[in-house]
């Protein structure tokens, strides 16, 4: 999967949050979107994600060499973000029968298996509801990652880890990502390090007139 965007901006209501910003996100290539808070990181993953609408400017979606529709784009990604919920009624089991018969898994894993991955064999039959928040971004982050899509958008991934939730994203995002597109919108550094490229948003900020 390969984005491109040409001359994109977005603006809510009066205020622009960036502008003109021409980039191109390559596959098997992962990117770091830095910013402090507020800077327009989450506005861009959602824009790249399909989940919000850029004001100007165009995006184009490739795959396979040829063009995808905007609209098809989500069959080829996934995306993690905080405010991303979980079917908080369903128990761990029933959440992932639900998401893979929509999204299936990479490499033929089994629901079990990436429950063993996840790290959440003892809750296989716990509701999510009754998750702590660091075993409902395991949850997220496992759905996400290994879940098969060629485009991985992760926005903020290791919100509620603990020393051990960061080391095992560390481990299973770099166990995935060869060949994949993966975009992290973050501004720590144990999130992002694996990452090739960086893209600081507020070099597209747009500067006020004097
Ligand atoms: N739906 C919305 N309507 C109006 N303004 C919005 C909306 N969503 C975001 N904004 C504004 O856009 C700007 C960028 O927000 P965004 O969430 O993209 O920043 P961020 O870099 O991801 O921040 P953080 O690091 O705090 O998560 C902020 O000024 C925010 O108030």
């Amino acid at each position: 999967m390969q984005v491109n965007l040409k001359h994109l901006g977005k603006r809510y209501n009066y205020e622009w949050i960036f502008r003109n910003l021409t980039y191109t996100f390559e596959s098997g290539t992962s990117y770091a979107v830095l910013g402090h808070n507020g800077s327009g990181k989450s506005t861009l993953l959602t824009i790249v994600a399909g989940h919000n609408l850029a004001s100007e400017g165009e995006l184009i979606y490739t795959a396979a060499g040829k063009t995808v529709a905007a609209d098809e784009a989500y069959r080829h990604l996934s995306l993690t973000a905080p405010y991303l919920e979980l079917v908080e009624e369903f128990t761990l089991l029933e959440m992932l029968d639900f998401h893979t018969r929509f999204k299936p898994l990479r490499h033929n894993l089994t629901n079990l298996q990436l429950i063993d991955r996840m790290g959440l064999e003892r809750s296989k039959y716990k509701s999510v509801k009754d998750f702590s928040s660091g075993m409902k971004q395991r949850l997220k982050l496992g759905l996400a990652i290994y879940s098969d899509s060629s485009m991985l958008v992760l926005d903020e991934p290791t919100t509620n880890l603990d020393h051990e939730g960061v080391a095992w994203y560390q481990e299973h995002v770099n166990l995935n990502k060869q060949d994949r597109l993966i975009i992290v919108g973050s501004n720590i550094e144990h999130e992002y390090n694996f990452c090739d490229q960086q893209l600081r948003i507020s070099d597209y900020h747009a500067v006020p007139k004097k």
